[in-house]
């Protein structure tokens, strides 16, 4: 499906100073910044930067210090007026609107979190998160349900009368969440919102604001100057410096495909297998056989591909019932029985989402491959031990399908590995992806066409996933140990 476009931000530069034409004019000629300086004391701000923020994503600016994200925050809202370029919202261009569609604007799309709260202290929650209500005139009946219900969205409910003197950090940052969302704005824009905070409560701040993004589904612009807070909630980064942007691209793709050695140094030093997840290290689920075949269809599966066991799915939305050793397969053909009846139906399954390093004891401990299910038990693909110390061992200049095409290959041997050994009687379902198998269904399938077939049986998505929906505080608990 097509994104839709929510932010176009069109050769956007900012000099601060009072000869801004100068500079520009030097920065046209391919001056720097600092010589820029050096020549006119004028600072630039932005060098014609270009982007899209897609609808409902996360889209994290980062960067060491001045790099340029909070102008190029504020520029989006024009609390800094850009000094060339232009910025849509929703295909409206802000650049050139009047103070008073800005203001519309601002009030009905536009939300802002400040790192340092910008809170009333002396005012109660309530009329703190009301109070953006207030200045635009909104009756206080209307107001204070708005915010009541903001409140509640940030998990602040019961505190509506505290005064923002007797709250914690944590608790002031929920306050200027509740106010920036009272408005219900499309889109949220915040600068260094959880740099104030303690450590642990800042990583709660992050996982209750992916929850957030989750039910409310908002777009937000999010400036960070910490590469582990940017990796863990963005859809795409943003990486500036000297006022450029240098790469945009998910968490992952910044991680494996770097495109300067700036960004290398920048990821250099990151664990790679929280960056990793589920999804990006599986491989395609080929071939499956339906639940509903004989067992010489999987047999001949079997030998076609030269493989020991194959996965048993339902129907064209390929649900996972269970895996068939081919040992058991010739048994069952033998003795006349059903695929249903000896294959293993507790295998050891996975969310998409579940990150590397949770990955790695489990697939250490499993005999079978993992199995990647969604919600409903759709299997979208398959981990062996291979991918996993694929994706650890990559360098950062290796490109992602160098590790597909290894992990290809290895996968294989590790599936012939399963050959023979004696299946566990239970085997563990980690994740959030816990439903039971559904009654058979009347249709048979062959691999090919459930993989081919249907709406949502595409095969596996090439562009890589990133584990930051497993720090999602419902998601963690899914790792809960369940058979599957
Ligand atoms: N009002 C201003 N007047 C002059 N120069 C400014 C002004 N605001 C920002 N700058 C300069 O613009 C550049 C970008 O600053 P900006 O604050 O956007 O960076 P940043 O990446 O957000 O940094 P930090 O993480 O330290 O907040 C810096 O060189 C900064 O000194």
């Amino acid at each position: 499906m097509e994104k839709k476009v929510k932010i176009k931000v069109r050769n956007v530069t900012k000099v601060f100073g009072k000869n801004p034409k100068k500079a520009v004019s030097l920065l046209n000629r391919g001056l720097s910044k600092n010589e820029i300086f050096e020549k006119t004391k004028q600072t630039i701000g932005l060098n014609n930067v270009n982007f899209e923020v897609y609808d409902g994503e996360i889209f994290v600016i980062m960067g060491l210090s001045g790099s340029g994200k909070s102008t190029l925050l504020r520029c989006l809202n024009r609390l800094i007026e850009p000094t060339e370029g232009d910025i849509l919202i929703d295909g409206q261009n802000i650049t050139g609107m009047s103070p008073e569609e800005l203001r519309r604007t601002r009030r009905n799309k536009l939300g802002m979190v400040f790192q340092n709260f910008a809170l009333l202290p002396h005012r109660t929650v309530l009329d703190n998160v009301a109070y953006g209500l207030e200045i635009q005139g909104i009756p206080k009946e209307e107001r204070y349900s708005k915010a009541l219900e903001a409140i509640e969205t940030v998990g602040l409910k019961g505190h509506e009368n505290s005064r923002i003197t007797q709250l914690s950090g944590g608790m002031k940052q929920r306050v200027g969440l509740a106010r920036a969302l009272s408005n219900d704005p499309d889109i949220l824009l915040m600068d260094e919102a959880f740099s104030a905070l303690d450590p642990l409560i800042r990583s709660d701040m992050q996982d209750e604001l992916l929850a957030l993004e989750d039910r409310v589904q908002k777009t937000i612009i999010f400036v960070s100057h910490d590469l582990d807070e940017a990796l863990k909630i963005g859809d795409r980064i943003a990486l500036m410096k000297d006022g450029e942007v240098v790469q945009i691209g998910t968490p992952e793709e910044i991680f494996t495909e770097p495109a300067d050695s700036y960004v290398s140094k920048f990821v250099a030093g990151v664990d790679r297998s929280k960056v990793f997840n589920a999804e990006s290290v599986m491989k395609r689920p080929e071939p499956l056989v339906s639940v509903n075949s004989g067992p010489r269809v999987a047999i001949q599966l079997m030998k076609d591909h030269g493989i020991s066991s194959i996965y048993v799915v339902e129907g064209k939305n390929r649900r996972l019932k269970g895996i068939l050793m081919i040992k058991d397969a010739l048994e069952a053909l033998k003795a006349g029985k059903s695929l249903e009846s000896v294959m293993v139906s507790e295998i050891p399954c996975v969310a998409p989402d579940l990150p590397l390093n949770e990955i790695i004891p489990l697939i250490a401990d499993s005999q079978y491959p993992l199995a990647v299910v969604n919600d409903s038990r759709k299997l979208l693909g398959i981990i062996v031990r291979g991918s996993v110390l694929g994706a650890l061992a990559m360098s950062g200049e290796n490109k992602q399908h160098e590790t597909s095409e290894r992990m290809d290959s290895e996968d294989r041997n590790s599936e012939e590995n399963i050959s023979g050994e004696k299946p566990p009687e239970k085997t563990v379902l980690i994740g959030k992806n816990k439903g039971e198998a559904g009654p058979p269904s009347e249709g048979v399938c062959f691999p090919d066409s459930v993989i081919n077939s249907g709406t949502d049986s595409g095969p596996v998505p090439a562009e890589a996933k990133t584990n930051r929906g497993t720090t999602r505080s419902d998601e963690v608990s899914g790792q809960e140990v369940k058979i599957c």
